[in-house]
């Protein structure tokens, strides 16, 4: 989809590693994208992206097998010659549906998503006829959706996964990682520390679910972190240092999802959704 990243770099040069000519599809596709979704701020950056493939195809010229031979980066009109693309459920138009795998993981959240995925990959196999198609581990539900796809439906491809490119602390590289800014960059790493600890689990022998995924997972929702005036209570934007302020917050401990044998759970093993507020009080100082 564009926004090129090392993680689609990565791809490329395993496609010209076991090819001779490469074609790379660059298409921010509608149908995949839910009316309340991205799309329209999905990040474009087609000058830097022809850029990084020159510069791929001149370190391909110096050894590698295969050279990138093309991009195709069609229009609406040419994916979707006859109907506008429709994202909404249960859409008007001509879909390929992979179910029940469309309507997991991802799909639970995202409901056209792997619709929108099937129906354009069918669509780019069909104009390209590709040997092979390589797509990242990074969006495993789209590769079992797609291998699915080209076995039920008799496509004529080889289905191949590259490994999931990261940046140096182990975020997984992705176009939407510019949305994050720095703080939110900074904590969204826990995801993959959480998978680290999971996988830990794991090696060290466990195999049920709850013993891998329990981990020390406790989810929690922020209501509300407020500074606020000591006696009116309403939020201020600058402590006057002659009155001090209130700091005080409420967090809701999620319900546990799953327990461990022997865990010290609440009251009457208690895994019931948990609010909890606290407060400092600023105290106003001498001028
Ligand atoms: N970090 C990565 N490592 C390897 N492959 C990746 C990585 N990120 C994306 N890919 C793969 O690149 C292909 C194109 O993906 P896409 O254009 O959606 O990029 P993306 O970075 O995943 O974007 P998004 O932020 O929308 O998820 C897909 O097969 C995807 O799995
Ligand atoms: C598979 C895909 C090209 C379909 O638009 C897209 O979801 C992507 O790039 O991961
Ligand atoms: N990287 C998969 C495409 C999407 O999230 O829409």
């Amino acid at each position: 989809m564009g926004a090129l990243h090392d993680g689609h770099l990565s791809l490329m040069r395993q496609a010209a590693s076991e090819n001779s000519r490469v074609f790379v599809s660059i298409y921010v596709n509608p149908t995949q994208f839910g009316p309340t979704e991205d799309l329209d701020s999905y990040p474009k950056t087609w000058e830097t992206d022809m850029q990084q493939l020159e510069a791929l195809d001149a370190e391909l010229q110096q050894g590698g097998k295969g050279r990138i031979e093309a991009v195709f980066a069609p229009t609406t009109k040419v994916m979707y010659p006859t109907l506008p693309p429709d994202s909404t459920l249960p859409g008007v138009g001509s879909f390929v549906t992979i179910t029940p795998l469309a309507h997991l993981l991802e799909g639970a959240s995202r409901p056209v998503f792997m619709r929108g995925v099937a129906t354009v990959c069918t669509k780019l196999f069909n104009v390209v006829e590709p040997e092979r198609v390589y797509f990242g581990q990074k969006d495993i539900q789209q590769t079992a959706v797609i291998k699915r796809m080209v076995r039920d439906l008799h496509i004529n491809t080889e289905v191949r996964v590259g490994p999931t490119s990261r940046e140096a602390d182990g975020l997984a590289m992705s176009s939407r990682n510019v949305y994050l800014g720095e703080r939110r960059r900074k904590t969204g790493i826990v995801l993959w520390q959480s998978l680290r600890a999971a996988e830990a689990a794991y090696s060290m022998g466990r195999c049920d679910r709850d013993e891998i995924l329990a981990m020390e997972r406790a989810g929690f929702e922020v209501d509300y972190i407020s500074l606020a005036d000591p006696e009116t209570l309403e939020e201020i934007n600058h402590v006057d240092e002659s009155r001090g302020a209130i700091l005080s917050g409420a967090i809701i401990m999620l319900s546990l999802e799953a327990t461990k044998e022997g865990e010290k759970l609440g009251r009457e093993h208690d895994t019931n959704r948990v609010r909890l507020i606290d407060n400092i009080i600023l105290q106003p100082r001498n001028q």
